[in-house]
């Protein structure tokens, strides 16, 4: 029996391993994924932070008498050391950022004052509150506190927290290289100066490049195209395999009698863990690892199955090889009944808007076979139909897969 696609999912994850480590400079980490926890190693704010431009004061001084004139003792811009106000009635003209002077209590900003010469007064509709303006020492976060927890794919917000408590160097996962294997005599290369009616030019490797590149999980991506013939097969993949942290190979892998991969990829040492998977499109998907524990992924050369099948199977497995912790499933409802024929399970290429009240709402794109390449144009991914039915109502929610 086919493993359903929850099955199969389980059966490639158990025979991952996770990628090494290496340390990364903060200005190229984006996007990597964090291996080694960062934490604050000062409190943040780090000191008493005037959040205004204006008149540090002590809010005593204005509490009884708000037309009192206080006296401008000097100015205190961010990055100069905490001056003093020495005695009741002064204030210190101050600015945004600066530390908050030692003896004021509070910020008032310039629109809510007037100023004469070096005298300044509450304006008739301001008031002035003990701690207003001032972002507290320490109120983000305690020293030690930990911030990203490992796991993260590092975004501009994490970027931001990992310099702003020196963590000059972040260790993350090291990235796979990435063999990407077109078998098949039909296909040419885009730019290839005269097509046959009987050839095709590739596009799975393209298409597949694309989403692997923009998903940032990968070092090195080379493009590899073997025609059906088992020598010559035989010959690459021995390299390739050698060579890369990850095969990843579309086409060959169904029951033609061209479609070598299977005995290839066995003859070479290749331990198959799938053969098949109870869905449509991408039914032919293959799975093994070699004796160094390289993942071999063989996907269905149809272009909706190959690219459905990188973003089901693929994408997970390299996230999961980098550590990343996993991303709660997102679900969409279906903005129309749809049906299918049980007992395989339907990967359905859709449209996502948004309904009135914030969620996902998926308007299914059915495709003209799996060759179809141009329909999936205009998607924004598919949604995982199981098999346990074959109606699906408008309305029920169902795990939705972004395309990268
Ligand atoms: N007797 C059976 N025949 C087939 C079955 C089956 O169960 N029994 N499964 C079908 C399904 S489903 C699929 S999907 C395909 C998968 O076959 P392969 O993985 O062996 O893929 P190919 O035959 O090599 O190619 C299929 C199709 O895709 C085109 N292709 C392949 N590579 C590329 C590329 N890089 N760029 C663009 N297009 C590509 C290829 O030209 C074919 O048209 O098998 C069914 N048959
Ligand atoms: O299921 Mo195949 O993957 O449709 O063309």
């Amino acid at each position: 029996m086919l493993a359903t696609p929850t099955a199969a999912t389980a059966t490639i994850a158990t025979h991952l391993t996770v990628l090494s480590t290496e340390d990364c400079p903060l200005s190229a980490a984006h996007g990597r994924i964090l291996r080694g926890p960062v934490s604050a190693d000062r409190p943040l704010p780090p000191y008493n932070r005037v959040t205004m431009d204006g008149y540090a004061v002590n809010s005593a001084d204005w509490s009884s008498d708000s037309s009192r004139g206080l006296r401008i003792t000097g100015f205190q811009a961010a990055g100069m050391m905490a001056q003093t106000l020495a005695a009741t009635g002064l204030a210190i003209e101050i600015a945004t950022g600066a530390v908050l002077p030692m003896g004021a209590d509070a910020i008032v900003p310039y629109e809510e004052v007037e100023r004469t010469d070096d005298t300044v007064k509450l304006a008739a509709t301001a008031t002035c509150q003990p701690g207003q303006n001032i972002h507290r020492l320490g109120s983000d976060v305690a020293t030690g506190t930990a911030l990203i927890p490992a796991g993260t794919r590092l975004t501009g917000a994490d970027i931001a927290v990992a310099a702003t408590v020196g963590a000059a160097q972040l260790r993350v996962s090291a990235r796979p290289t990435v063999a990407i294997i077109s078998t098949g005599d039909e296909l040419v290369e885009v730019d290839a100066r005269h097509v046959a009616p009987h050839q095709i030019r590739r596009s799975n490797d393209h298409a597949l490049r694309a989403a692997l590149l923009q998903s940032g999980l990968t070092a090195r991506i080379e493009r590899f195209h073997l025609r059906d013939h088992r020598t010559e097969i035989d010959a690459s993949l021995r390299h390739i395999l050698a060579e890369f942290d990850v095969v990843i190979i579309s086409g060959g892998v169904s029951k033609g009698k061209l479609d070598h991969l299977p005995q290839a990829l066995a003859d070479l040492g290749v331990t198959q863990h799938l053969r098949g998977i109870a869905q449509r499109p991408g039914k032919p998907m293959w799975f093994g690892t070699t004796p160094r524990r390289t993942p071999v992924f063989a996907l269905p050369g149809n272009p909706v199955s190959t690219y459905t099948c990188l973003h089901r199977y693929v994408l997970p497995a390299l996230r999961h090889m980098a550590g990343q912790t996993p991303a709660q499933p997102e679900t969409a409802i279906l903005a129309e009944t749809f049906k299918f024929p049980r007992p395989l399970a339907f990967m359905l290429p859709v449209k996502v808007g948004t309904t009135d009240d914030g969620r996902n709402i998926a308007r299914p794109a059915p495709f003209n076979t799996s060759g179809d390449l141009g329909g999936l144009l205009g998607t924004d991914g598919f949604v995982e139909l199981p098999a346990e039915t074959d109606t699906f109502a408008a309305g029920t929610p169902v795990t939705l897969w972004r395309w990268t």
